[in-house]
């Protein structure tokens, strides 16, 4: 095992912003930029200084609220052709960024000087000389982003290392290899690498001083910074979520965990690893994209078990289906019940609702029958997990009857078929309650919302916490298309109370059916909840 420093260099916030679909304002940059250092990474870029006004008011807006832990980074390119770089306005907000560090990205690859900058090859190892000597001579520490640096010295090695040896000269004090087009295998970023460690070494460049910076075109690009890392690469650079131009870059929420836990560098501080997590979903929030809940190691189905097999044995023993502890950077594991499951998951879920079953318990195998029974109706408990709850209590005998639907009517009324038409719903329902036979009726904007609203009319007298109880999401799939309009459907239906969400789930041929059903299991499950958790 290794015991080195490995310097996480985060690109979220300039990098990560190339992704199409996320655009970051000052403020998030800022948050953003705060969260990561607290997270402990050593460096990061926030952006490109003169390129937007958002990124000269990030810059200004750092001055003022220094990084406690990293060191932030501006980026630009290499000055352009034909100017000096200290007449070049471009350099000027890069200077006005006062960072003490400065990402300068030049060309590597021969093509992306001709064709690219359509300019020479002699003229280009001028521009990343003249640059970072240049910046060098302002006081700036320079950290040299070899551009398509695997294509370059594939095509032309010999001039691909006299662009690096030029920006080693010129006084770069890190040289970040890119994988820009995110198509390198690991073997051949592995060999190039090495070759890229021994040139600096002959240069007289002995501290370690190798980036690796890839993207996931073929997605390989945390594979290919951990080969980069395996031979001589002491900087890795990447972003949270993965999040970057076209397919996005090496995944800071997987390079560190494999980096730190298995290969046994150090990234960030031990204590610290365990809030990758809350890092993941905190940035994913502010950059407003869904997390990905199949996300290596922070994804929230990155430790959820579903199949039989799987939960019997993490329960003898984690190892057995887990790689790492979840706990280790902030996960947690979770069992899912479906027509997938087994006993083993039953007893585990049962267990969050603060019931203790026993394989040898009669209603174990009961409650597993009825599950997929259920589900081959059409019935997804892994999405509703309150029905599921509702039929636990029911197979154990425990499910308070608060009410009964007996029966509903529906009708919508419309004065003309065309968009804009008003379209009017009435619904009755008949519900029993603590003994008592009640009729209601109410209108709404549709025939759900109609229902919703009699359905509450009738039981706020004797429950009125249903009050709190709010409508979050409302989601209708059919189940055999191929029925046309007679088709089987499954309607989900997500509560809240402000504090906690629950799900439930109806299956009909008849949508409105199904759409009564997974209300009236909503508010059931919402009184039962009130009842048996404290923290509800
Ligand atoms: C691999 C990477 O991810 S590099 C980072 C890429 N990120 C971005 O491009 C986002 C920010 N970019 C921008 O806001 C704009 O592109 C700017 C402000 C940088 C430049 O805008 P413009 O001046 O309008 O130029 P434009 O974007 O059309 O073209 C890029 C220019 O940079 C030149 N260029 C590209 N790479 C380099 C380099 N390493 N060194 C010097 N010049 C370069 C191109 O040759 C082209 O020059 P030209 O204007 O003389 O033709
Ligand atoms: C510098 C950079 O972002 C790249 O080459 O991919």
């Amino acid at each position: 095992m290794a015991n080195q420093n490995i310097l996480i260099y985060d690109t979220t916030l300039r990098d990560g912003t190339q992704r199409e679909g996320l655009s970051l304002s000052v403020e998030d940059k800022v948050l953003i930029a705060d969260r990561l250092d607290r997270l402990g990474v050593a460096f990061i870029e926030g952006g490109w200084a003169g390129a937007n006004p958002k990124d000269d008011e990030f810059f200004r807006q750092m001055q003022e609220r220094p990084l406690n832990h990293a060191e932030l980074v501006v980026f630009c390119s290499t000055r352009r052709a034909g100017l000096k770089a200290k007449d070049d306005p471009m350099l000027v907000p890069i200077l006005a960024a006062e960072t003490k560090w400065v990402a300068i990205f030049g060309k590597s690859w021969d093509l992306h000087v001709i064709e690219g900058l359509r300019t020479s090859l002699d003229e280009n190892l001028a521009m990343i000389d003249d640059t970072i000597a240049y910046l060098t001579s302002c006081d700036r520490h320079i950290i040299y982003d070899a551009e398509h640096w695997f294509d370059g010295y594939k095509n032309n090695p010999d001039y691909a290392l006299k662009t690096l040896k030029a920006a080693h000269d010129a006084g770069a004090k890190w040289f970040a290899l890119c994988d820009t087009n995110g198509g390198t295998l690991p073997d051949e970023v592995a060999a190039i690498t090495k070759i890229v460690d021994e040139s600096l070494r002959q240069w007289g460049c002995n501290s370690p001083s190798i980036g690796i910076h890839t993207h996931n075109d073929a997605g390989l690009a945390v594979a290919n910074a951990i080969a980069a890392v395996r031979h001589g690469a002491t900087m890795v650079q990447g972003t949270i979520n993965g999040y970057g131009e076209r397919c996005g870059n090496a995944n800071l929420c997987s390079v560190i965990p494999n980096l730190q836990l298995k290969m046994g560098y150090d990234c960030i501080a031990t204590a610290k690893l365990s809030q990758l997590t809350e890092v993941s979903r905190q940035v994913s929030e502010i950059v407003n994209l869904a997390p990905d809940d199949h996300a290596p190691f922070v994804g929230a189905s990155a430790f959820a078990h579903k199949g039989g097999i799987h939960v019997s044995a993490v329960q003898r023993n984690p190892l057995t289906y887990e790689h790492i502890a979840p706990e280790s950077i902030g996960n947690n594991r979770r069992i899912v019940i479906s027509e997938q499951a087994g006993i083993s998951n039953v007893i585990s879920k049962v267990e969050t609702f603060g019931i203790c079953l026993r394989k040898e318990d009669a209603a174990c195998r009961q409650i597993l029958q009825m599950t997929k029974d259920l589900e081959r109706v059409g019935y997804q408990f892994e999405s509703a997990e309150a029905s599921f709850e509702l039929l636990v209590r029911e197979a154990l005998g425990d499910r308070p009857k608060f009410f009964t639907i007996s029966s509903f009517h529906v009708y919508c009324t419309t004065e003309s078929l065309s968009i804009d038409g008003d379209v009017n719903s009435q619904a009755t329902v008949k519900v029993m309650v603590k003994g008592e036979e009640h009729l209601t009726a109410a209108e709404g904007n549709g025939p759900v919302a109609a229902l919703d609203i009699a359905l509450r009319k009738a039981l706020i007298g004797f429950y009125p916490e249903i009050a709190n109880f709010y409508l979050t999401d409302y989601k209708v799939r059919i189940l055999n298309s191929d029925s046309g309009t007679q088709a089987t459907t499954r309607v989900l239906i997500e509560f809240s109370n402000g504090k906690r969400r629950w799900t439930t789930a109806g299956v009909s041929d008849n949508i409105i059916a199904a759409s009564c059903k997974a209300l009236g299991e909503g508010l059931e499950y919402g009184l039962l909840a009130a009842v048996r958790y404290t923290k509800f």
